[in-house]
């Protein structure tokens, strides 16, 4: 799942290709365009024939979906393909298992409800008696979901939370339980780790929506910068408290926000930690619109149903053009704010604050 992740073998893919012949439900044109793509990208490479004519409409899907493919090397393509026909076959047979008429819900997450239908995958942040605070395990699943989501035939993806935050950030308790080697290898492994979390937004390759349904804060909020729209309800704030966590700023923020804002207004909020309301947050550019508590769900979900019936290809390809020169940045970017945090969470002002937050004697 992590960028560590082992390469499929020859084997592997030769035993992918012969399960897609196995599959008992057609996975549908979308699926099989990228099935297709991937097998042509891992046997042939780039995709260098002339394209077909407009009208050879079957043809032309196909050459398309190579194409866009670019130069994804022949190994990257292979895992790919193995990692879309395992995501395929793991569906069906939790599909076959659910109760007729329900939506398919993707199960294995401890705290997370996955869910598809309408062509939206929506992943939910669902421990909310801890305000949805990110544990280490979380990352992993949101890891895991945003991958598969990225290969799954949904056109939109969603990010929500459940109850009345969104996210509360951080589990500040994720630095309490030190391995055998010491702060120093906490400190390395968390770095390592929040690059490859926030890699996956940055590559996110299809439309990413994020359903503010409540306050965020920490790293809830730094990552909006990496979303293609935001919607909040208006009980929503957005709080970057670093300064107080002794923290450095993470997600990308450190790009995104000045921006996104202007380096002043991200200044106060990544430096100070002013905490923005929804309103203020959708004038500075962090959010796209902003609804009334009490019609937010309904309003924002019609919407979102409406654009997942849009053609997913041109939605793909728009944000590709609208990101992909950002992308190197990004990551060199999110090398840089790991590298930095690496040294905080070792620093005493960042032991301190987390053990006074942790011994309720200071609340944000
Ligand atoms: C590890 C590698 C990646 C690192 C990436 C770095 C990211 C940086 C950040 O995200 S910084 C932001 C960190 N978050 C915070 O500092 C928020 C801390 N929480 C609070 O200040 C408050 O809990 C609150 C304002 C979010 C909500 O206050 P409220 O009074 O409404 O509710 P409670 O405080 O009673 O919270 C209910 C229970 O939830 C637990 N909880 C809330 N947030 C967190 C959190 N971030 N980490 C751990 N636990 C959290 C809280 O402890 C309560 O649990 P309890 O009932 O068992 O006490």
């Amino acid at each position: 799942v992590s960028g560590t992740a082992m390469r499929a073998s020859q084997e592997d893919f030769e035993n992918a290709m012969n399960q897609v012949k196995l599959l008992k439900k057609d996975p549908g044109n979308e699926v099989k365009l990228k099935l297709y793509a991937l097998y042509k990208q891992a046997t042939e490479g780039p995709c260098s024939i002339p394209k077909p004519g407009v009208f050879d409409l079957t043809n032309k899907a196909k050459w398309d979906a190579w194409n866009v493919l670019g130069n994804l090397p022949k190994e990257t393509a292979r895992q790919n393909y193995v990692d879309l026909v395992s995501s395929l076959t793991s569906s069906s047979k939790s599909s076959s298992q659910a109760k007729p008429g329900a939506d398919r819900e993707r199960q294995g997450y401890e705290n997370l409800v996955v869910t598809s239908e309408d062509g939206i995958t929506k992943i939910m942040l669902n421990r909310p008696i801890k305000k949805n605070a990110i544990s280490t395990q979380m990352y992993h699943e949101i890891m895991l979901a945003l991958k598969t989501a990225s290969k799954d035939d949904s056109t939109i993806t969603v990010l929500t939370g459940n109850g009345d935050y969104y996210c509360s950030g951080n589990d500040l308790t994720n630095f309490t339980d030190i391995p055998a080697g010491g702060v120093e290898e906490k400190a390395k492994n968390s770095a390592l780790m929040l690059r490859d979390f926030v890699g996956c937004f940055i590559d996110f390759p299809k439309p990413l929506i994020a359903v503010v349904n409540g306050p965020a804060v920490g790293i809830g909020v730094t990552t909006l910068g990496l979303f293609d729209v935001v919607y909040a309800s208006d009980k929503a704030t957005f709080h970057t408290p670093f300064g107080h966590l002794g923290l450095s700023p993470e997600g990308c923020s450190s790009y995104t926000f000045p921006k996104i804002m202007g380096p002043a207004k991200a200044a106060e909020m990544l430096i100070f930690g002013k905490k923005l309301t929804a309103r203020e947050a959708c004038a500075q550019g962090l959010v796209t619109e902003v609804f009334p508590d009490s019609i937010f769900q309904k309003e924002v979900w019609t919407r979102l149903k409406a654009y997942s019936k849009l053609p997913p290809n041109a939605m793909r390809v728009s944000k590709q053009v609208i990101r992909n020169t950002e992308k190197e940045k990004l990551h060199a970017v999110n090398a840089e704010e790991c590298r930095v945090l690496r040294e905080r969470w070792m620093s005493d002002e960042c032991i301190n604050a987390a053990m006074n937050f942790l011994s309720r004697r200071a609340k944000l």
